[in-house]
């Protein structure tokens, strides 16, 4: 109800469209590609632009510099996640990503970045450079018209945090494992229907029986509860089996159930332990942008051959590219570093709240949990005047005039300031490593269908929090037999 009734500081929200009485402006934010509707917003009223559904206010954040500002510079008071009661109805609040800005968060926080800082994430680097292998030599047994790409990155992205979290080996097809947190995270992606946002706009919803009409969401919440506690339990219980059979598997969970000595005598930290490696596990499975790669490899030919003869000249045709070759490959660092801009795969981050009320250049910004600071990709990676032509993949605006890397290197899709994506550093590797290797040894064109013709791809991405291009058909075949035998010869390293 305060939410409704406005603000009593007597300095003005920032500007944004005319809300209706009750609605506020839930008719001018569209259900499909809000941020399209955003990017005109920056363009009629600002960087900082306020709109409200219900009592929910919605602050947007349109400049790389307000985002700034406010996310890194006053990171105090903008690192709360906004309420979201479906998430709590649905088991998924134990993910660190909806958890609110408490003890709980820094616990989880400070436990995962152990495992995931920088010097921890080059430890994991024999393991992503197996999976990235195993997955070219998945490539390598597909039939020509290879479909649905971002499906066939998510088992490489699943193998990697599997194997690293819970020194699990995803089986090639049919995983039980992978099985069981696909079925979650799908729980969760179809968490936003109308019945969700209802409960998140009125949270006293959650209390009303499932039989009553229009709470059938309960029925479908308590569902979801029993897919994501198996999510978080099964891999779990097996590490735990594998450290009582002394089976010698390492992981992340191993790891910090020996270093903080839990197993079986702190419940309360065991329990913290399981959700933090399913929150990793979570994050890694559903946000991936290798989807973007292949796509803009089909579409862009001439960008793939530049990318493949840095790789002839500098690592040459006898080897596949590995860590240490990074810096000697400008060009492919530079389409590491387009993919990321040209299509953040979260196109509104995750949102963040405030903590407390603010003044931000004279407009009154207030607190609570139902204040979603939302930042908008298109606004920011598309922001004309950082980067011209914007719609337009061009890797090569990441060279000075002098045909130098220029600095330019913060990933703007992982996120800003304390709520910054805490698995980046794996992520950022995991990326790299695969656009460079499928490079070395694969060409990625168009399909074609029967008479010859190549097969358009449709411009078309999924629409949600998540965004992935559309399934679509591209060929991706072998560079040379010399190619195809390293990628074979992979199995025996
Ligand atoms: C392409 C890959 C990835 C992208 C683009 C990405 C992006 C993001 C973004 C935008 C956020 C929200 C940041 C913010 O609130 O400002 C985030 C949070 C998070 N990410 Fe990632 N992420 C990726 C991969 C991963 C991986 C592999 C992990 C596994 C460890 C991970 C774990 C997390 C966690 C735990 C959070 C929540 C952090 C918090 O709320 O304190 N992410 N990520």
């Amino acid at each position: 109800v305060s939410s409704w009734l406005g603000n009593s500081s007597g300095l003005p929200f920032p500007p944004g469209p005319a809300p209706r009485f009750i609605t506020g402006n839930l008719h001018d934010i569209p259900a499909q590609q809000p941020w399209l509707t955003y990017t005109d917003w920056k363009l009629r009223y600002g960087d900082i632009v306020h709109a409200r559904i219900f009592g929910q206010h919605i602050i947007l954040v349109n400049s790389l510099k307000t985002a700034t500002d406010l996310f890194e510079k006053r990171s105090h008071l903008y690192s709360d996640r906004p309420a979201a009661p479906m998430i709590d109805l649905i088991g998924w609040d134990f993910t660190l990503g909806f958890i609110p800005y408490t003890n709980r968060w820094r616990q989880q926080r400070r436990l995962l970045h152990q495992s995931f800082r920088p010097d921890a994430a080059r430890t994991y680097r024999p393991i992503q450079m197996t999976k990235i292998h195993d997955f070219l030599r998945g490539l390598l047994s597909k039939p020509e018209d290879f479909v649905a790409l971002y499906k066939t990155h998510e088992p490489c992205a699943a193998a990697i945090i599997m194997a690293t979290m819970y020194g699990y080996q995803v089986q090639p097809t049919e995983d039980h494992f992978v099985a069981l947190s696909e079925k979650a995270v799908k729980m969760l992606s179809d968490a936003a229907l109308p019945g969700a946002a209802a409960v998140n706009a009125f949270p006293l919803l959650r209390h009303l029986p499932g039989w009553l009409p229009g709470c059938g969401f309960q029925y479908f919440a308590a569902e979801c509860r029993k897919r994501t506690e198996e999510m978080q339990q099964v891999p779990f219980d097996f590490v735990k089996q594998n450290m009582r059979d002394g089976t010698n598997a390492k992981s992340i969970v191993a790891t910090l159930l020996e270093a903080n000595q839990v197993e079986g005598r702190s419940c309360q930290l065991e329990q913290v332990i399981k959700e933090i490696s399913a929150t990793a596990y979570a994050g890694a499975l559903t946000v991936s942008s290798l989807g973007t790669f292949f796509y803009v490899m089909a579409l862009h030919p001439e960008i793939q051959q530049k990318a493949q003869s840095e790789i002839d000249n500098v690592i040459g045709t006898h080897r596949l590219p590995e860590f240490e070759d990074r810096a000697s490959l400008p060009y492919i660092e530079a389409l590491y570093r387009e993919v990321m801009r040209w299509k953040p795969v979260l196109p509104l981050g995750v949102p963040h709240a405030t903590i407390a009320d603010d003044i931000y250049e004279g407009y009154f910004i207030p607190k609570g949990e139902h204040v979603l600071m939302e930042r908008t990709w298109q606004a920011m990676t598309h922001d004309e005047s950082i980067y011209p032509e914007p719609d337009r993949f061009n890797p090569d605006r990441f060279f000075t005039a002098d045909g130098e890397l220029n600095d330019d290197n913060t990933v703007l899709a992982f996120g800003f300031g304390r709520r910054i994506c805490v698995g980046r550093h794996s992520a950022d590797a995991t990326i790299w490593a695969t656009i460079a290797s499928v490079l070395s040894a694969f060409t990625i064109v168009k399909a074609k269908d029967e008479a010859g013709n190549e097969i358009d791809i449709d411009p078309v991405y999924s629409d949600g929090m998540i965004s992935h291009p559309r399934p679509f058909k591209c060929s991706i075949t072998p560079r040379s037999e010399l190619a195809q035998n390293l990628v074979e010869a992979t199995a025996d390293l």
